[in-house]
């Protein structure tokens, strides 16, 4: 018979599983759990298991190891993704939502959810559009908090511990596989896969057992077909909708979680793909892990495999209990399911045909009954201990540590160099651009910057715009293409670092090492084609090629650090297009072409010091004119002008380099702290 709590037997194998490791509670601060009573007169307290009973045991660090490496231990075992594990239960009550709207009305989201995952079972968040199940989901993950708006109030527990999830340690814990598929469009789901395991999985595993890890997870996904496709994007055409989304869940489960959080997993899939995906998680599952996903419009087969079911409604939770008890449970409750009809489309009817008032007279939403045991509010060490499952630094084997910095850093830079490689057609059509803008300055400057040039005004000032075009083209060529291209990236990083993959540090050292050759690349290729072959010789400058590369090569390489630091802080490639005119604007404005920068106002003056084409430009000009401003055989002499006019002094030669690497530096720096702020908090 259902139980009206509807989750007896999901709270009797909890039971077993809290009983099951033994020792009683040693540290921590103990909170006493009160449990809520049902106001339904048709729910009874005798209906309720007595978690008071339960004996709280807590896993030091040693079992815990001698655990993991009696787990592991085998080579078999680290080549099966399905290898047995500890569980982590994951238990909440009291989870609020609620939006404080600009009219200062409150809105519940979310009213008093309870609810847990047990170790071993598949779970299902059900429920109508607006219902809750995504931000459910989302304050368990710790992937949403509290703003001026939002207040969210929960208490949850992993095990026996009281957990914050939206603190980074315990988010780690958690394989989350979100809606929207970040994954590299470069990389093949093959090596998508491999890429996590690597960098999760402890270094005891070698490249083989990676092999194998990668192999059997994309054989039971359905991937082997697709394994070495380009997972592809808006430029470049790759694997389906379908094939991506697998690959996401591959992406996870290849690490061997023991607690995956799904959002929406089948959607978009074909009944055949989705089912695919449901026996994977079934399978993870058996092997230990806790699963909890968001799932819309499932076909019987695939409802009926659940093992759990979390129905919500307007917020609050209808049922929730195992799945096979809810034909019994709807009927008891007055609504008995046709023969012959999808028990998911029948609850989704039932859920949004009746009003809320309806079904809690009829005995649906009943309240927390659970008994729950006290908690413990653990120490910082303590809990990584006890939940020990992503092979944490603490662990004092080596072997099953988390993979080192320089480890991180070499397959960063490997997946940066054949993302580079792949993307030929990003990197084409800037070499296009660049060749074809060469051309045409090249040819509209042609020879104004001969000899001659020094003593005839009209000439010398085509030399000048000449010198001065290549230096902005340079920069525009290299910090656009940065502005944009970052916000897109930043999605795969924050997914991969909030899910234990590498340190912001090592991925900035990456960015910051790729577009320092992605410059190189562009402005090497820029002087080849533009300067070497075309423009330089065309134009006929003098300062000499070798000269004149490196300070395009510092301007180009510090206006790219203020792109950077922008494409850390928007949230979107559109946002960051309405920021590019903060890119290049005061550029021109400070750089004294359109006006001496002793007459722009004395508050705004020093802006100045953070346009790094004002420096490039000073450097050029006594690179391309400083030898005819020091002789005298020119007079009036030209070159002298207008080194004053621009306020160059060639003494401080040393302050221009120091200035434009400077800015390179302080742009660098302030878009990794703005990157590792967003890190944090992403959720
Ligand atoms: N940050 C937020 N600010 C304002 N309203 C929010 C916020 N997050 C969620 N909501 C509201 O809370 C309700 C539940 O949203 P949620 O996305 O969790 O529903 P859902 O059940 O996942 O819906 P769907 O199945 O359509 O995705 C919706 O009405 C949504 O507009």
């Amino acid at each position: 018979m259902a139980s009206d709590t509807a989750s007896d037997d999901g709270y009797n194998n909890f039971l077993s599983f809290l009983h099951s490791a033994g020792s009683p509670a040693a540290n921590g601060d103990v909170e006493t759990a009160t449990a809520s009573r049902a106001e339904n007169p048709t729910e009874s307290s005798k209906e309720s298991p007595d978690y008071s009973r339960t004996r709280v045991k807590r896993l030091d660090a040693s079992s815990r190891r001698k655990f993991v490496s009696r787990r592991a231990s085998t080579t078999e075992e680290r080549r099966n993704p399905f290898a047995e594990r500890e569980g982590n239960a994951l238990i909440w009550r009291g989870v609020n939502m609620t939006l404080t709207t600009k009219r200062g009305e409150k809105k519940k989201l979310l009213s008093d959810v309870w609810g847990e995952v047990p170790p071993g079972e598949i779970t299902a968040i059900m429920g109508p559009s607006g219902a809750g199940k995504s931000s459910l989901l989302n304050i368990l993950s710790g992937r949403s908090r509290s703003t001026s708006s939002l207040s969210v109030e929960s208490e949850i527990r992993m095990n026996e511990f009281k957990v914050d999830p939206t603190d980074i340690d315990v988010r780690k814990q958690i394989a989350f596989v979100a809606q929207d598929d970040s994954l590299s469009f470069t990389a093949t789901p093959r090596e998508a896969i491999r890429f996590s395991a690597k960098l999760r999985l402890p270094r005891i595993t070698t490249d083989d057992e990676i092999e194998d890890l990668a192999d059997k997870m994309l054989a039971e996904l359905g991937l082997s077909d697709c394994a070495d496709t380009m997972i592809g994007g808006a430029l470049i055409k790759g694997i389906s909708g379908g094939e991506r989304k697998r690959t996401s869940v591959g992406v996870e489960l290849v690490t061997k979680p023991s607690l995956v959080f799904l959002d929406e997993p089948t959607s978009g899939l074909d009944s055949f793909s989705a089912m695919q995906v449901i026996k994977v998680l079934k399978k993870i599952a058996h092997a230990g892990c806790s699963v909890l996903f968001t799932i819309h419009q499932p076909s019987s087969d695939v409802f009926n495999s659940f093992d759990r079911l979390i129905l919500l409604n307007k917020g609050m939770v209808m049922y929730q209990g195992p799945v096979s008890d809810v034909p019994e449970y709807f009927a008891k409750h007055n609504h008995p399911m046709p023969p012959n009809y999808n028990p998911a489309d029948w609850i989704m009817d039932v859920a949004n045909q009746y009003s809320q008032e309806q079904l809690c007279q009829e005995g649906f939403f009943s309240r927390d009954l659970r008994n729950l045991p006290p908690a413990i509010v653990p120490k910082d060490k303590e809990l990584l201990d006890s939940l020990g499952v992503s092979w944490h630094d603490d662990v004092s084997d080596d072997e099953w540590k988390h993979v080192g910095f320089g480890t991180e850093v070499r397959l960063l830079f490997k997946r940066e160099i054949i993302h580079n490689t792949r993307n030929k057609k990003g990197v084409g059509a800037r070499f296009a651009l660049t060749t074809f803008m060469a051309i045409l300055v090249g040819n509209i400057f042609f020879g104004v910057g001969g000899d001659s040039s020094f003593s005839d005004p009209s000439e010398f000032n085509s030399h000048f715009g000449a010198m001065v075009m290549i230096l902005m083209m340079s920069m525009f060529g290299t910090a656009m293409p940065t502005l944009l291209s970052f916000p897109e990236e930043r999605p795969v990083f924050l997914r991969e670092y909030s899910t234990n993959h590498y340190s912001v540090i090592a991925y900035f050292i990456i960015v910051f090492n790729s577009n320092l050759q992605l410059c190189y690349f562009h402005t090497s290729a820029a002087m080849a084609s533009v300067l070497l072959s075309i423009a330089y010789p065309l134009v006929g400058l003098q300062s000499g090629f070798m000269r004149f590369l490196s300070i395009e090569y510092g301007l180009a390489m510090s206006s790219t650090a203020v792109a950077v630091l922008l494409g850390c802080a928007v949230e979107d490639p559109n946002m960051a297009t309405e920021f590019l005119p903060l890119l290049f604007v005061p550029q021109l404005l400070f750089a004294g072409f359109f006006v001496r920068t002793d007459l722009i106002p004395a508050w705004l003056r020093w802006a100045q010091y953070l346009c790094s084409l004002t420096y490039g430009v000073r450097l050029a000009l006594l690179a391309e004119f400083g030898d005819c401003a020091n002789d005298p055989s020119f007079t009036p002499n030209l070159c002298a002008q207008l080194l004053d006019v621009n306020q160059v002094d060639e003494n401080e030669k040393a302050l221009y380099w120091s200035i434009l690497w400077g800015l390179f530096l302080v742009f660098r720096l302030s878009g990794l702290a703005v990157l590792r702020k967003k890190a944090t908090k992403f959720y």
